[in-house]
């Protein structure tokens, strides 16, 4: 679902408006210059009789009443956004969204950008998992050295090309860490300094097999490089100064848009 400053400001949807249309690319259509946010909603239940736990419109009216307005608030209250205490932002969405939605809602996650989102989980109002993207462009080539070249052929197809191929990899961490009494959260320049460090700069632009260390000996699949990237980070996170008590929940890399492969630790 996605918010835009006109249409929870008003002024912009013409009074007599009641049908909506491209509710997908969002209601009414942006006009002027925009701040773009989305919200996601996770909702968690066991199926009745009807085959629902709970009807889709539900959570949309929810997020319509209760959630936009809110924002719209915080974003247009007397502060400047760019300092608002994000967690206690984040906080007061899923506070706004129990009593309509009651234990249905699990997780609330309000993306800041298209590569960043800031969620708190019900089950755990003191925490925000910040989620930030990162990419790194390489190549690789499949190929197992217990195998034979012909079962290497075999198994990997035309990723086992001896020259290799390449990828855009998008690496996407997840940090879980507590709000502070002002209620907000790390910095994440801190976490994309780290990031950079030991997983970008290493990887970037390299061929994963003949130029990295990690993969020297070991394939570089994506489950692998997935398994790698947890490794590199964990530990580390929580040894951030602006991030005390913070720690790695997940790792997501993207091969290609459709191949993915998320890594929660053991
Ligand atoms: N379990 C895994 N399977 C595959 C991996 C992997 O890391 N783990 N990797 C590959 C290759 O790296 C390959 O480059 C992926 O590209 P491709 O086969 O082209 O797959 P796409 O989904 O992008 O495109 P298709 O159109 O489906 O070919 C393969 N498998
Ligand atoms: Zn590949």
């Amino acid at each position: 679902m996605c918010v835009t400053d006109g249409s929870a400001a008003g002024g912009v949807l013409p009074p007599e408006a009641t049908e909506k249309f491209n509710t997908w690319g969002g209601w009414p259509a942006m006009r002027g210059l925009s701040r773009w946010y989305e919200v996601e909603v996770i909702c968690k239940g066991d199926a009745d009789e009807t085959g629902y736990f709970i009807n889709i419109s539900e959570i949309d009216q929810a997020v319509r009443e209760q959630t936009l307005p809110y924002l719209q608030d915080m974003i247009s209250g007397p502060g400047d956004p760019a300092s608002a205490p994000i967690g206690e932002v984040v906080r007061g969405m899923i506070n706004g969204l129990q009593p309509l939605l009651q234990e249905a809602v699990a997780e609330v996650r309000l993306h800041l950008t298209p590569m960043l989102s800031m969620g708190i989980e019900s089950e755990n109002m003191d925490k925000v998992t910040i989620r930030h993207e990162y990419e790194f462009s390489a190549a690789h080539r499949l190929h197992c050295d217990s195998l034979s070249d012909e079962a290497n052929r075999e198994v990997f197809g035309k990723c086992n090309n001896p020259e290799g191929h390449g990828h855009n990899y998008v690496v996407q961490v997840a940090v879980a860490m507590p709000i502070d009494p002002m209620g907000d959260v790390a910095h994440v320049e801190e976490l994309d300094e780290l990031v950079d460090t030991v997983v970008i700069k290493p990887f970037d632009h390299k061929h994963l097999n003949k130029d990295t260390e990690e993969f020297a000996a070991l394939n570089p699949t994506v489950e692998n490089i997935t398994k790698m990237v947890w490794e590199k980070l964990t530990g580390k996170v929580d040894d951030l100064g602006s991030m005390p008590g913070a720690e790695l929940v997940e790792v997501k890399v993207w091969e290609t848009q459709k191949t993915s492969c998320v890594y929660r630790g053991e």
